[in-house]
């Protein structure tokens, strides 16, 4: 119900839809650097589901990076193609993100990602992190997540940008920033 009440209030909108053909143009052109096709390795399964219901006009984008959806460079490339593909399709009007595996939503960035890595591998995995809360942030598509699943730091960056939250009630599950916790700083930009 929250759900569908959340789309009605943004899709009963007609400037929704003209508001996304007329950045669509645009959209095809700003196709960003890091979303050139990258070469794919088929040997491993994709990381990201859509399902695409065209009577609804809603994708439902299944995250399935076990154990625990954390963003890796791989999985945020994967994720901004996804959200760009959707954000080109003007039938497409509302993008529910939410995650196939079992007590976790995401555990946010990818700690080996930061370790022992090259100062390139760094900066092209801190521009991906970037892209992603930019994409889905601002994304003409209405937006939520549906946080079935612990989220803390980048899973809570990931569930903060979107238009609408829904988290699942249980105790168990924690949501928020742990990052002075880590010990990290997120870089400036
Ligand atoms: C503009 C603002 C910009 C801000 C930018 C900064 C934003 C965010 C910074 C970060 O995101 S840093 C990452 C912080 N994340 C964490 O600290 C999460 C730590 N993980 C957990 O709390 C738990 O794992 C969980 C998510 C609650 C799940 O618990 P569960 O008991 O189900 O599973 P575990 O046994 O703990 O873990 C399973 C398996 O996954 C590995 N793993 C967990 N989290 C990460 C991660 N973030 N990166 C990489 N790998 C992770 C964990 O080591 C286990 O591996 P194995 O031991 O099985 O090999």
């Amino acid at each position: 119900m929250a759900l569908r009440a959340a789309l009605r209030s943004r899709s009963g909108l007609s400037g929704l839809l003209s508001q996304r053909s007329s950045c669509s143009s645009d959209i095809r052109m700003c196709v960003s650097p890091l979303l050139v096709p990258q070469e794919r390795n088929y040997s491993t399964p994709p990381k990201i589901r859509v399902e695409f219901d065209q009577s609804t006009g809603v994708a439902v984008m299944h995250m399935q990076s076990p154990p625990v959806n954390s963003l890796s460079l791989d999985f945020l490339t994967e994720l901004c193609i996804s959200v760009e593909k959707l954000e080109m399709d003007k039938s497409c009007r509302g993008l529910i993100i939410t995650s196939a595996q079992p007590k976790v939503f995401s555990a946010g960035l990818d700690i080996t990602e930061m370790y022992g890595k090259s100062p390139e591998h760094c900066g092209a995995f801190w521009r991906s992190v970037q892209e992603m809360w930019l994409k889905l942030y601002g994304s003409n598509m209405v937006t939520i997540a549906a946080i079935n699943g612990s989220s803390p730091a980048g899973g809570c960056l990931m569930a903060m940008t979107c238009d609408y939250r829904i988290m699942a009630d249980n105790p168990r599950y924690n949501i928020g920033l742990n990052e002075t916790q880590l010990g990290i700083v997120a870089p400036f930009w």
